[in-house]
């Protein structure tokens, strides 16, 4: 089993994994997340870790969005809970900083707090652990990382700021992605619908998981490619007292497409080591 993550040694991706990893697995670091999905597609990765849900700002759909095509499988899950700090070189007062490093993601997770301070840069980056190898590495004392603790600690950097989510309770979910489906059914399935364009489509939809006594666990509207104010839905749902087959054969009927990311059992918390 080697499984790809994104950024570098650190980075929140390769801290789940570590956390997930299990024994004899490798891990392997790669630069973006269409690099992950063309690498698990192409048979150069066997599995992928992907952040696809925060507590804070819900699904993430720069990875989701990735996945609504392609044939691959949902097989195991991860919770990891994620504070955010300000990484620099030295000690400094924030009101000397003028560009911070991070990813995206984590730049969504902290958007309350840069709201006072204005006119710092924040500037987009690879993965949160090259961000603070930049900042390590660069000669600009006004710069600073966001990042988590491993990657400050793991690249000798200073907390100027710490924990400055906009929410306490920050906890990011991964999904562990393969081209190969789980043999065994687990509790829980992941679907991608898209429904004809027609009064009372996504209705019929949501009555089908009805009569497959479906607990529904979340939905997502996403919009479709080049079909402009057209929405496919994410659906998440609990299986345990549901035929799957079954309950895929009926939503084929009541779909213009349809992708089953297979089944996969629920996070059951870090084992004490
Ligand atoms: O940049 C990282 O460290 C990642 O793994 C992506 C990410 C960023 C913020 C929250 C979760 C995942």
């Amino acid at each position: 089993m080697n499984i790809g993550y994104l950024g570098i040694p650190g980075s929140y991706s390769e801290t789940a994994l570590t956390e997930y990893l299990p024994a004899g697995a490798s891990k392997t670091n790669v630069e973006s997340f269409d690099s992950l999905v063309a690498m698990l597609k192409s048979g150069e990765l066997s599995h992928i870790i992907l952040p696809v849900e925060n507590s804070t700002t819900g699904m993430i759909t720069r990875t989701m969005d990735l996945l609504k095509y392609e044939n691959v499988y949902i097989v195991d899950e991860w919770y990891l809970p994620i504070e955010n700090h300000l990484w620099a070189k030295s000690k400094m007062d924030l009101s000397e900083l003028t560009h911070v490093y991070s990813h995206p993601e984590a730049f969504t997770q902290t958007e309350d707090y840069f709201k006072d301070y204005p006119n710092i840069k924040r500037v987009s980056y690879t993965d949160t652990a090259n961000a603070a190898r930049h900042v390590a590495e660069s000669d600009q004392t006004t710069y600073a990382a966001l990042a988590g603790d491993r990657a400050g600690r793991l690249n000798g950097l200073v907390k100027i700021a710490s924990d400055i989510n906009s929410e306490q309770a920050n906890t990011t979910r991964f999904f562990i992605l393969s081209t190969k489906k789980n043999e065994e059914l687990g509790a829980l399935s992941y679907f991608y619908i898209e429904t004809p364009h027609k009064p009372g489509a996504l209705l019929k939809l949501l009555n089908i998981f009805d009569e497959h006594k479906c607990n529904l666990l979340s939905l997502n509207s996403r919009p479709i490619q080049n079909k402009p104010f057209r929405y496919g839905f994410f659906i998440e749902v609990d299986i345990l007292d549901t035929n799957l087959g079954a309950l895929i054969n009926t939503l084929k009927t009541e779909s213009t497409y349809h992708h089953t990311f297979g089944s996969f059992n629920p996070f059951r918390g870090k084992e004490s080591p």
